[in-house]
């Protein structure tokens, strides 16, 4: 489970690796502690220098002073070197962790979102968090053990001196904090803006062809314009937040550090502190002034980068709306019945596409879904692979409850063929090979004859190993939808949900195609989204769904001569069957 706010999420990453973390811990603080004690010695170096009687010891501290810096060197190297490979192996689990979780989101929350910006999320995301931790390790603990060590070395020059650092430093923090939180709705405002933009560039590159086809160049130039100029906008109102607090720090910083000098070169010409009390106030408060730039400008980071993690966990890391129960079941697939009772959903509830649906189908029974077009018969298919959950009612599929069943468990027992079938930018073998990942490369082949597409593959220049380009837009419609039968094939699943899976070929292929697919549905239970009805007329039964409900449901042979829906339909398409066929003619003649 994601932690849902940004520090959880945080120590979520840094408590999985709490050794990796706790010496990178212990080597950047020794390091700045050695950093403070070589300037320790260089005071000492200095009152031997300035009392002819201790002069004789200088050697000694010399050569404390050149092994702390050789120390200190040794030690940032190291953490360097520990940082590097910590904060990328962070990365890595990062977008690993954010794509286990987005993966459990329904479909219906990547319908609503820009995949795109999901993807450069995440991808930011590992950036942010990289980015968080490098600071607080580089830039933000170092300057704090080293005000640590400034307060601990003043005390023992002159106590007044460290409490006065203590309390301006308390109020220098105070101030710019206080003026920095005020920036932080600007800054979660540019991390919202500039994922929204860069979702929308990748949607219209995405949509090229609708960009051209549509002569709409010009007008997505001028809209991406418009886009990026709000985002600079709210860019340019973060950098300057930004800017305007390090004018403030500095401005702090500059008095802070002025006073402590002139404090102690009082006190030296008073008698009570030595040259090297001088030496060393001045080089603390330096290291201070320039160490808490370096913190400021790192907080900064920080609260960006925290932005950017927020946002994402606003947008990702929601709890999964359709998830496994606290222990789930494997599904046994038992021939493949399926139950719906009483069913009501809507993806907008206010909107239900299913009143008090029920249903059921038996198990070998092979079922042809018809209705007018939103009548909900893809969202049947949704519900019984269970990607997303009923408002009411139930879906029980070889009496197992959906909801009680480890998802993945109960999909690997159903195999789908939809519209428009997904291929990724892979090759052509390892696209149909997703159907059964451990399939040999025969079986692969057999199932690509079987779903009529070993021909075409043959001819492409790759064959097999072909790249389909990304959403397989290398391949056609029709070539595209005999790879997913394919991998339908090759799963072999006792239950095959069809959304019109034949939609996209010419007539010769479907006929072919519908020949392999009376092959595969032999003994499975079949439930097949049609519009033509010469695609179910040989199914056990027609289920025509309309008005949230089932209105007609029987064998095709009986609805036929029923009066109904499907009579109405099968009409209209015979008719419309006949006219095609002598506007055929008329073209032939
Ligand atoms: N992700 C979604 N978010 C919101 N509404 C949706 C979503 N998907 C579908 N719908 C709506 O749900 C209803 C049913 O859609 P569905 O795709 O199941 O219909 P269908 O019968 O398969 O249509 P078609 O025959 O045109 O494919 C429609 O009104 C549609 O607008």
């Amino acid at each position: 489970m994601l932690a849902s706010r940004t520090l959880p999420f945080l120590l979520s990453q840094v408590a999985r690796r709490p050794l990796q973390f706790g010496t990178l811990l212990t080597i950047v603080i020794s390091a700045t502690c050695c950093a403070v004690a070589a300037q320790y010695a260089m005071k000492l170096i200095v009152d031997q220098m300035t009392d002819d009687r201790r002069a004789a010891q200088i050697w000694q501290f010399v050569g404390v002073f050149v092994g702390l810096i050789a120390v200190e060197s040794t030690l940032w190297r190291l953490g360097g070197w520990l940082g590097c490979r910590t904060v990328v192996g962070v990365g890595v689990a990062v977008r690993l962790d954010l794509f286990r979780h987005l993966a459990g989101h329904p479909m219906q929350y990547f319908a609503n979102q820009m995949s795109g910006a999901l993807g450069s999320r995440v991808t930011a995301t590992a950036g942010a968090v990289g980015g968080l931790l490098g600071s607080l390790t580089w830039h933000v603990i170092p300057p704090c053990v080293d005000f640590i060590g400034a307060v601990v070395v003043l005390f023992s020059i002159e106590p007044a001196m460290a409490y006065a650092l203590v309390a301006s430093a308390a109020a220098v923090a105070s101030t710019v904090t206080l003026f920095g939180s005020r920036g932080r709705p600007l800054h979660h405002a540019y991390a919202e803006q500039s994922a929204r933009v860069s979702g929308d560039l990748v949607d219209t590159v995405a949509n090229m062809w609708a960009v051209k086809s549509f002569a709409a160049r010009d007008r997505e130039y001028r809209r991406l314009q418009q886009a990026f100029g709000i985002e600079a906008a709210a860019q340019r109102a973060s950098w300057l937040h930004t800017e305007k607090a390090r004018v403030l720090h500095d401005v702090c910083l500059w008095l802070m550090a002025g006073g402590m000098l002139v404090w102690a070169v009082q006190g030296w010409r008073n008698g009570n502190n030595t040259p090297g009390d001088v030496v060393i106030v001045s080089a603390l408060t330096f290291r201070i002034l320039h160490g808490s730039r370096d913190l400021a400008l790192a907080l900064v980071g920080v609260a960006q980068n925290s932005a950017v993690i927020r946002e994402m966990l606003d947008a990702i890391g929601g709890p999964h709306r359709v998830d496994d129960p606290a222990e789930p079941a494997d599904f046994v697939p038992r021939g493949g019945s399926i139950r719906l009772h009483k069913v009501w959903y809507g993806y907008d509830p206010a909107m239900p596409v299913f009143r008090g649906l029920d249903l059921h189908i038996p198990a070998g029974q092979r079922v042809g879904v018809i209705g007018p077009s939103g009548a909900g018969k893809s969202t049947l298919l949704a519900l019984i692979q269970r990607l997303d959950d009923v408002t009411s009612g139930q879906v029980w599929i070889d009496r197992q409850c959906v909801k009680d069943v480890r998802q993945d468990s109960l999909r690997s027992a159903i195999a789908v063929v939809p519209q428009d079938v997904a291929l990724f930018h892979r090759s052509i073998l390892e696209n149909i090979r997703y159907g059964r990942p451990d399939a040999s490369i025969d079986e692969v082949m057999t199932a690509a004859r079987d779903a009529q597409c070993d021909d075409f593959i043959q001819c492409l220049p790759q064959g097999y190993d072909t790249l389909v380009g990304e959403r397989g837009v290398c391949l056609s419609g029709g070539q595209r939808q005999r790879i997913g039968i394919a991998r339908a094939f090759l799963k072999n699943a006792p239950i095959l949900l069809l959304d019109e899976a034949t939609s996209s070929l010419d007539s010769a292929s479907e006929r072919e195609i519908q020949i392999a697919l009376a092959r595969l549905m032999r003994g499975k239970t079949v439930v097949a989204v049609a519009h033509r009805l010469a695609t179910v007329a040989s199914f056990d039964r027609v289920l025509v769904i309309a008005n949230g409900c089932v209105v007609e449901d029987g064998p095709p042979a009986v609805l036929q001569h029923q009066g109904g829906p499907y009579e109405t339909l099968w009409r209209l398409q015979v008719a419309g069957a006949q006219d095609d066929g002598n506007a055929s003619q008329g073209l032939a003649t």
